[in-house]
């Protein structure tokens, strides 16, 4: 890969810092300019090594850059593109990390003078934490990094951007923004709204003298360890992809309902049918696809 001049991270959080790292890692970038809201964060940011420099001036910071990537909460969008717009140079392409991709591109479209040279993209990878500090280098290995271009993209921006992702460690797939919209609202986001609710309805059976929480252990850990995950960022994706989840809640609700069917009716066969089945599809899952999660 031709390296990458000056890469510029809008939002030098866990996914930011991240892709910064592994592309140092790479050599395959000569300079990462961190820019963000909390001067604390670029600080340990730079610090950390996870960029070369910062600034909160987002015009300045992309007017000398090749490659500009968005890795902010989905409701920063359209204000930071404006706040690109008249500073891209001619040549300059912008990616991004978003976990929504229809209102990436949308937002793109709208305000940037270039859309065909913003390439959205989307690495399925992340953990609950948030900030630099959070950042590391092998975030991306082998993990899936969905591209979903338009029928109008720059090739040339395409290609360059698939390989980017791919310097990260991430294995490219490109599909359609809205194909992506709807599979990761049933094995993304539903899966926080569940851990959310969930906690939040033990929480509130919580009195003075009673705590459900004191006899919580590794089966409550793993299903709720994403409901530490960023408010800010959540409820983002949340609004941003609402009708593919709001659809995804129904599916899981005719779930729920089925087995508490099975519950009030004794009906034994049922359960065990039910339980069967999610078993079989989760063991499946992770034989074909689970090496490296
Ligand atoms: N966390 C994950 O697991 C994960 C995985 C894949 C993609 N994503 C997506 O990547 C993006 C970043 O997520 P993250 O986990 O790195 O979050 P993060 O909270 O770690 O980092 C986001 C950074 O953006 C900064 N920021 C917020 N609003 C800003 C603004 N208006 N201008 C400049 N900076 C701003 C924040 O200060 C923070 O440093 C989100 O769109 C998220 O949906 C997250
Ligand atoms: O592992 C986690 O903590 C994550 O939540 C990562 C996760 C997910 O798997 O749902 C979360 C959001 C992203 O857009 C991509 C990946």
């Amino acid at each position: 890969m031709n390296p990458i001049q000056h890469l510029v991270v809008i939002g030098t959080g866990l996914i930011g810092g991240s892709v910064s790292l592994a592309l140092k890692r790479a050599g395959v970038v000569h300079r990462v300019t961190g820019v963000g809201r909390s001067r604390e964060n670029l600080e340990l940011a730079q610090q950390l090594g996870v960029v070369d420099d910062w600034t909160h001036d987002v015009a300045r910071a992309v007017s000398s850059a090749d490659m500009v990537l968005l890795s902010v909460p989905m409701n920063a969008y359209e204000s930071l593109f404006a706040a690109m717009a008249d500073h891209l140079p001619v040549g300059c392409v912008v990616t991004d990390a978003g976990s929504t991709k229809q209102t990436a591109i949308a937002a793109a479209k709208q305000i940037l003078p270039n859309p065909e040279r913003f390439i959205a993209a989307h690495p399925i990878a992340g953990t609950e934490q948030s900030g630099a500090a959070a950042a590391f280098a092998e975030l991306f290995d082998q993990r899936l990094c969905i591209v979903t271009p338009e029928s109008d993209s720059d090739a040339a921006a395409l290609a360059r951007v698939k390989e980017m992702w791919q310097q990260t460690g991430s294995r490219v797939e490109v599909m359609s923004a809205s194909d992506h919209d709807e599979f990761l609202a049933s094995v993304s986001h539903l899966p926080h709204l569940a851990a959310f609710a969930l906690v939040n309805a033990v929480s509130k059976q919580a009195t003075e003298t009673q705590d459900p929480f004191r006899f919580a252990a590794g089966g409550f850990r793993d299903f709720t360890r994403i409901a530490s995950s960023s408010p800010e960022m959540w409820r983002d994706i949340a609004l941003c992809n609402r009708d593919a989840l709001l659809h995804q809640i129904e599916l899981f609700q005719v779930e729920l309902n089925g087995l508490r069917e099975a519950l009030l009716a004794d009906d034994d066969e049922r359960l065990l049918n039910e339980f069967g089945a999610a078993k079989e599809a989760r063991d499946n899952w992770l034989a074909k696809h689970g090496e490296g999660l």
